[in-house]
């Protein structure tokens, strides 16, 4: 009896390992699949974890969600070459920038987070069942992207209590995912955030992906991933004038750093 479930195990599993060879596109449907349900079924049993240890809705639960999320990992070959980790350590709160890839980009999220850190996403996450359960619990600050003005009075929320709760925020100022190996125009949430509590801007910038994972070409292999933590910008004495400002400049530090570690260098410089 036990013989036969292991043959037939066997045979399931060397079938899917022969559509996988065969067709790209079943690979891919494949790897992204697991890496749906490896986000469920791990955000289901982590959720009671993080209710028994801390309660209830509190950034401490991230740490336990980083432990889990960062052996993600090694289920698809991915790793990390992180640098400047240790501009992090600015006195008290921060917002930090990073470019958006990718649902991947999670990983890559939890491979750098440092304690005490909430991110802001859009709230359809909320409603992506265990997922959302665990995005609500680790903090994550909910914003509604069809109504500006809801989405900058939470900002504007944020910006009080943060240095009050001495969190740092994190924002994907693109707004959206963009896998194209450039970046999009920034968005001036992030910066308006960063200007009205008065704290610095703490870029991070991951290397393109499109070498190996590309959703219209059904490509996702295994690959390397460049972080690099820059330097932080102050805002001290900024006003709401000099947000465009800060904003570009940001983004042409970052735009610069993300050709540079993709090897594309020289492509920066043309940006405005
Ligand atoms: C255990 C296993 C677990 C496995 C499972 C995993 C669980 C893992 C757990 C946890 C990880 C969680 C990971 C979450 C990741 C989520 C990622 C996302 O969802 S990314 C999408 C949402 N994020 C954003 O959109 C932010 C960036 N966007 C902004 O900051 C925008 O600026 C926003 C939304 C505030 C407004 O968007 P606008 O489209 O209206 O664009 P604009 O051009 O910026 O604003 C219009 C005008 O309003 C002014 N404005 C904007 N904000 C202002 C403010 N706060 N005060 C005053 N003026 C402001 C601007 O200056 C602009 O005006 P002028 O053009 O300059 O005249
Ligand atoms: C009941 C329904 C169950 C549905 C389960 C969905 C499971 C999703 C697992 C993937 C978890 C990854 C979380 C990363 C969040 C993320 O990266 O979101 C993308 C948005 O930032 C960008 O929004 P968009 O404008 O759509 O590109």
């Amino acid at each position: 009896m036990e013989l036969g479930w292991l043959l037939w195990g066997a045979a399931v599993l060397l079938l899917l390992h022969l559509l996988m060879e065969l067709s790209p596109a079943v690979n891919f449907v494949l790897r992204i699949g697991f890496y749906y349900v490896l986000c469920i079924v791990c955000s289901g049993l982590t959720a009671p974890v993080c209710l028994l240890v801390n309660g209830g809705r509190t950034v401490k639960n991230m740490r336990i969600i980083k432990t889990v999320v960062k052996s993600f990992k090694y289920f698809f070959g991915l790793r990390f070459e992180v640098k400047g980790l240790e501009n992090f350590d600015v006195e008290g709160p921060a917002i930090i920038v990073s470019n958006h890839q990718s649902i991947l980009d999670m990983m890559g999220l939890m491979e750098v987070l440092p304690d005490g850190c909430v991110q802001v996403g859009k709230k359809e996450l909320m409603y992506a069942g265990t997922v959302g359960l665990i995005t609500y619990l680790g903090g994550v600050i909910f914003i509604n992207r069809k109504s500006t003005t809801s989405a900058k009075m939470v900002m504007a929320e944020v910006a009080k209590t943060m240095t009050a709760d001495n969190v740092k925020v994190w924002v994907y100022p693109e707004g959206t995912r963009n896998c194209t190996g450039d970046l999009l125009p920034f968005k001036k949430g992030a910066f308006h955030l960063a200007v009205q509590a008065q704290v610095p801007v703490i870029p991070v910038v991951y290397s393109s992906f499109t070498t190996f994972y590309n959703p219209k070409k059904n490509l996702f292999t295994s690959g390397k991933i460049k972080v690099e933590v820059l330097p932080p910008i102050e805002t001290k004495g900024l006003t709401s004038d000099d947000v465009s400002d800060l904003t570009d400049r940001c983004y042409n530090i970052m735009r610069e750093t993300l050709f540079r570690l993709s090897g594309r260098s020289g492509e920066g410089k043309d940006s405005s």
